[in-house]
Formats: structure tokens, sequence, C-alpha cells
């Protein structure tokens, strides 16, 4: 299943050191989400996926995170975790797609596996309009600003709020839904987001992190 034009996107992902963290909690929050009008759901992880996949027939982009100190590449780096995420239900897989040292093979080689083995649509996290090109190239069926502020390269990038520069230069050029993701953390900026074109928006932590939520109230009262 595609991801509807003008469709909201609720990141449902708690880290181990979570107390949100598995699929109880996460597919309550999915369930949550398509209540409140979600259009999607993005999930990490086998467990979690399948949980949500129980309880809703949106749309899914599925990732599988794993970190390993000797790459930077940490978001569906290889294409067992792609099968694995597939498996579980997953519509769309979620990767990063810079060129940066992944356990697996180079990513242009990884997106058309995923499009002609695993028969899945694929997700395209990027940090730059380079990226963004090289993906849409490969076949991603998506491309996304999610990783903009998150690599070396675009390290002064990550400003408080999201990056509609990069958003708006990979609509200008790129022939392919572009979905906004990342720091979009209030209405009005996701509204931005549509008047600049993009397809989808995904919203994570101002969703479902009560304890980063938390965080900015108690920041704003810190005197
Ligand atoms: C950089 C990276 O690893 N981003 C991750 C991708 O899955 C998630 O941790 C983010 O929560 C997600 O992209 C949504 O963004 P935000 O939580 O800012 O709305």
């Amino acid at each position: 299943m595609l991801i509807p034009k003008g469709a909201l996107v609720v990141s449902c992902q708690a880290r181990a050191d979570n107390p949100l963290h598995g699929p109880v909690h996460m597919s309550a929050m999915a369930q949550a989400a398509q209540a409140g009008g979600a259009g999607g759901i993005r999930a990490n992880g086998e467990a979690d996926v399948a949980a949500i996949r129980a309880v809703t027939r949106l749309p899914i982009i599925g990732i599988a995170k794993v970190w390993d100190d000797r790459f930077p590449v940490y978001i569906t780096p290889g294409f067992e975790q792609a099968a694995q995420i597939a498996k579980a239900g997953a519509d769309i897989v979620g990767l990063d797609a810079t060129p940066r040292p992944r356990d697996g093979e180079p990513v242009e080689r990884l997106i058309g596996r995923i499009r002609a083995e695993l028969g899945k649509e694929v997700f395209a996290d990027v940090a730059t309009l380079e990226e963004g090109r090289a993906a849409h190239a490969a076949g991603a069926t998506y491309v996304a600003t999610t990783l903009s502020g998150y690599t070396e390269e675009t390290a002064s990038r990550k400003t408080e709020g999201p990056d509609l520069e990069l958003l708006s230069a990979l609509v200008a050029e790129i022939p392919a839904p572009i979905v906004a993701e990342g720091r979009f953390d209030a209405p009005d900026l996701v509204a931005e987001a549509f008047r600049r074109g993009a397809h989808a928006v995904v919203v994570g932590t101002a969703i479902t992190n009560p304890r980063e939520i938390t965080r900015n109230f108690v920041r704003a009262i810190s005197f």
C-alpha cells in the first residue's frame, strides 16, 4: 500500500532506554495515531512492525536500525534487515540512502534488490539533494529529508527546526514523491512542508515521545 498524498505519517519508535520501548506500546501508539487521522506509520524493527501490522491497515514504512561502531549507517544497512522488515508486514522499506560506509552492499544495489526480490517500495532517507538524486535514479519510490543534520557533511544543518530548504530543493528537482521528515515538531511546520510541495510529512518525537515532549516543557520553565 502506498502513502497517500497529503498524509501525516506518524513515526512510532522507542529505543531500548525509553519506557515505551516494545511492540505493546508501539502498536497502541500506532492505533492512537490512526484514530487521530494519520495516513501512515513509520516503525522500527521486526517485532514492532509485526505488532503494528496486526492492528492497522495503514501503510507501514518499516526500518531496522542496527548500530555498529564500524559503520555510520544504522537505518536498514543491508538486505537481510530489509527482508526481515518486509516479512514482518511493512509495505515500504525505509533505509539510509547516503553513500556512507555500511555493513552491506552499495545502496543503489540494495534499493534494486528490495524492489526486485522483495517486491517492496523503497523509502530513501537522505541528507542532501545529491543523495536524493542518486536514490531516485536507483529506483527509490520516495525520497525523504530524514537525515539532514545527522550526517557529518550536514551536521551544521541540524537547526532547531526542519530543513525546509532541502525539502524545497528536492521537490524542485526530483520527479518523485518527496517526504518531509526530521524535526517537524509543530503543526504549522507540517503545513509549511505541504505548501512547499511535500507529498507527505513524517512526525515522530513531537507526537510519540512523551519523554522528549516533557523535557521540552520542563526546559521552558527552567529559569
Ligand atoms: C536521524 C534518525 O535516526 N531519525 C530517525 C529515523 O527513523 C528517528 O529517530 C526520527 O524520530 C524520525 O526520523 C522522525 O523525526 P522526528 O522525531 O524529528 O520527528
